[in-house]
């Protein structure tokens, strides 16, 4: 089975700065991998370039045809719009049915505040509603930069269902975290960024 991505003599820089140099890395179905390292070592750069949003210096990246969710450091939601709403124009900009939104914002736990304007959530509140986009449009691989930041211990619960679903589906992940993941078993892997 081919991977899931496929990544070889990948060299990431910012500005002036070299940060990576000849990084490989082959991410099968149903594996997630934690991405570790101190401030700074260089994690949102090369997650970005996996990401496809940042050009690499050296290197290539073979992303899945049936494409990827990037979820940075924002949360990409309109303020001004309902997480109904919200959900609404992203399922229209990725072109996939809306049929799940409702059971998406559910598993986050969101169900009641469908009709609140995003502005006016919790930080917790939004980066569950920026969550629950993963789970409405299906793409094999998550790109998640510190997802869980701002995440009550029963949205880490969540979350870490939504983990193991979607790699026994046979999807991947990649999450940058500087705290434990909420899945601990034979499926994770772990990455050291030095
Ligand atoms: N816009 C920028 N221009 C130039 N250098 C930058 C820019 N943004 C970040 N950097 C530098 O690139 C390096 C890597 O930053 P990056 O955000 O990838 O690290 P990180 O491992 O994700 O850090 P953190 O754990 O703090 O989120 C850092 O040394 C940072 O100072």
């Amino acid at each position: 089975m081919n991977p899931l991505l496929r990544v070889d003599g990948l060299s990431v820089g910012r500005g002036d700065r070299v940060l990576l140099t000849d990084f490989a890395l082959s991410l099968d179905a149903g594996v997630l991998l934690h991405l570790r390292g101190r401030n700074g070592a260089g994690k949102t750069s090369l997650l970005e370039v996996l990401a496809g949003l940042r050009a690499p210096l050296r290197g290539q990246v073979v992303r899945p045809e049936a494409g990827l969710h990037w979820l940075g450091h924002k949360n990409g939601l309109n303020g001004d719009l309902s997480l109904i709403e919200n959900l609404q124009y992203w399922c229209a900009l990725q072109q996939c049915s809306a049929a799940p939104i409702v059971t998406s914002l559910e598993r986050l736990g969101l169900a009641r505040l469908r009709y609140r304007a995003a502005r006016t959530l919790s930080a917790g509140q939004k980066r569950r509603a920026a969550l629950a986009r993963l789970l409405v449009a299906p793409r094999p691989l998550w790109l998640l930069d510190e997802p869980l930041a701002a995440l009550d211990v029963a949205g880490l619960d969540d979350v870490g269902c939504m983990f193991d679903q979607h790699l026994q589906q046979g999807g991947a992940v990649i999450v940058t975290s500087h705290q434990p993941l909420p899945l601990a078993d034979g499926r994770m892997r772990t990455m050291e960024l030095s």
